[in-house]
């Protein structure tokens, strides 16, 4: 069998490998020869390279500030002769400048883990969580996200006026979650610097419609590698951790409940007391995408079960939207068709580029013809996950260790109320076309957020206003197009 590569080997050729530190930030290369991993090259964002501790200090050195390091090319014509020795013999030449840039093992705090870490939930929960104090370890394979997210987060931390400071730190691990050999390399080699203590999992595919095209790649991506993750994180004694779900689990309420919101115990976990088939039947419509994240909390709960010390938080999230206030970081995914393609993107394109937005048929009775949404400002997401994951440590906590809440503000808002908001705030109008129905979609989607207010004291602070607001500030829409930060 071929050795395992370079980690970062499936990546794009568009990404550059070496991106540049911004202003008051510097972008370091650790690279380290690990037994099964070949040379694992990691990027560390440093904001602590402003302070002034010595043990710190050669971080700023002209050695360790370069983007790229001498490399050993093989000529064409003698990779077809002993590829294994020769790529060996030159991992080694290649690993000499890596090995003599790393510091020495010494314990640096602790860590949390965030899959996904770069995405658009991700990038904000990590944004969150150093805003905290925290050091982050961001898993992110760059499939539907791109290396400059971790500037974005750096320039998003200093404009939210957050100096930088030697317990701010974001590592980002270019591998794919679900690479349990890669990941538990990783995870060890970490473990020389940080106490790694829990988990954030938020890596997965996410479109309802593209899980309906494609479904072996949703139980793929968010079952099947959700279960060597845990594998993982059981192997490497991490007891906490946050899952975030989907309001998609409710699947369509019956018409004559089209507008109640719907509170966590309409559809438990799946366990012992509740079947797959009970699960399906109580979330009528339920889509591949859906059922991954019933599975996906199944897995957690298993997980908890497992062991007396274990503690999760599952968190339901509804729509997600808006950007961070700053400007700086907002969503860029890689995957424009589906993982990506949002409403918010798909209104932006009629605000900017002309294009006609599709309104697609839903909402019931008593609506305006479009569909409903329980949307929530992408940063009342983040912080809504780090106070559960903060709370799951807490032994004044509620009792179960596995628990389960809406990430969403009760109420809903149509789609055409959220384009006219959009309007609004950007003084650009956009072409609209009513059309019918899209598949897969449920007319009225709105979350009971009563025990998440109850148990965590947690609350939208921005409604639909503040949504629009930011999400004009980051794209440079219309009024905001001469803004900073864009
Ligand atoms: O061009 C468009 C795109 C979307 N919509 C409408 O806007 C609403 C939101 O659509 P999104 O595609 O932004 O989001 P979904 O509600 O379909 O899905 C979102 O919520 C789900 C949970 O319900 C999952 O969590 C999923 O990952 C997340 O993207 C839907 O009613 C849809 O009909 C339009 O009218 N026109």
């Amino acid at each position: 069998m071929e050795e395992v590569g370079p980690v970062h080997q499936g990546l794009p050729s568009t990404i550059d490998p070496w991106p540049q530190g911004g202003d008051g930030v510097i972008l370091l290369y650790l690279g380290v020869r690990l037994p099964s991993l070949g040379v694992l090259r990691q990027y560390t964002c440093l904001d602590a390279c402003k302070s002034s501790k010595p043990e710190f200090a050669w971080t700023a050195t002209p050695s360790t500030n370069r983007t790229s390091f001498p490399r050993l090319d093989i000529p064409p014509w003698l990779l077809g002769y002993h590829k294994r020795v020769i790529r060996h013999v030159v991992n080694v030449f290649n690993s000499i400048p890596s090995l003599l840039s790393v510091p020495s093992a010494r314990f640096l705090g602790s860590a949390v883990l965030v899959t996904g870490g770069l995405g658009y939930v991700g990038s904000h929960v990590c944004l969150e969580l150093l805003k905290r104090g925290y050091t982050v370890l961001a898993v992110d394979d760059l499939t539907n996200s791109f290396i400059d997210v971790v500037r974005s987060i750096s320039l998003a931390l200093e404009a939210s006026g957050f100096e930088a400071r030697l317990s701010r730190r974001i590592v980002h691990i270019p591998i794919d979650y679900g690479d349990a050999v890669s990941l538990n390399n990783a995870l060890i080699f970490y473990y020389q610097y940080f106490d790694v203590t829990a988990a954030i999992h938020l890596a997965a595919s996410k479109s309802v419609a593209e899980s309906l095209k494609n479904p072996w790649k949703y139980y793929e991506n968010n079952v099947f590698k959700m279960g060597k993750f845990l594998e993982v994180l059981g192997r490497n004694r991490i007891m906490n951790v946050v899952f975030s779900s989907s309001a998609t689990v409710y699947g369509a309420l019956p018409s004559d409940m089209a507008f109640t919101a719907v509170s966590e115990d309409m559809v438990p976990i799946l366990g012992p007391g509740l079947s797959i088939e009970r699960a399906v039947s109580m979330a009528d419509g339920l889509t591949p995408y859906g059922v991954s994240k019933i599975l996906g909390e199944a897995m957690i709960q298993k997980f908890v079960e497992e062991h007396p010390r274990r503690r999760a938080v599952v968190f339901r999230l509804f729509n997600p939207v808006g950007c961070d206030p700053s400007g700086f970081l907002k969503e860029t995914p890689r995957d424009t068709t589906w993982c990506g393609g949002g409403v918010m993107q798909m209104v932006k394109k009629a605000l900017v580029d002309d294009d006609v937005f599709e309104i697609y048929k839903g909402g019931g009775e008593g609506g305006d013809g479009s569909c409903i949404r329980d949307f929530v400002h992408v940063g009342d997401i983040a912080r809504g996950i780090v106070m559960g994951f903060q709370n799951g440590y807490s032994p004044e906590g509620p009792g179960e260790r596995c628990r389960v809440y809406n990430l969403a503000s009760g109420e809903g808002v149509s789609i055409k109320q959220l384009v006219e908001a959009l309007e609004k705030e950007s003084g650009v109008v956009a072409k609209v076309e009513e059309c019918g129905s899209r598949e897969g979609d449920v007319a009225v989607s709105i979350g009971d957020g009563a025990k998440i207010r109850r148990e965590l004291g947690w609350m939208p602070e921005m409604g639909v206003k503040e949504i629009s607001r930011d999400f004009c500030k980051a794209y440079g829409i219309g009024w905001y197009s001469g803004e900073t930060g864009v």
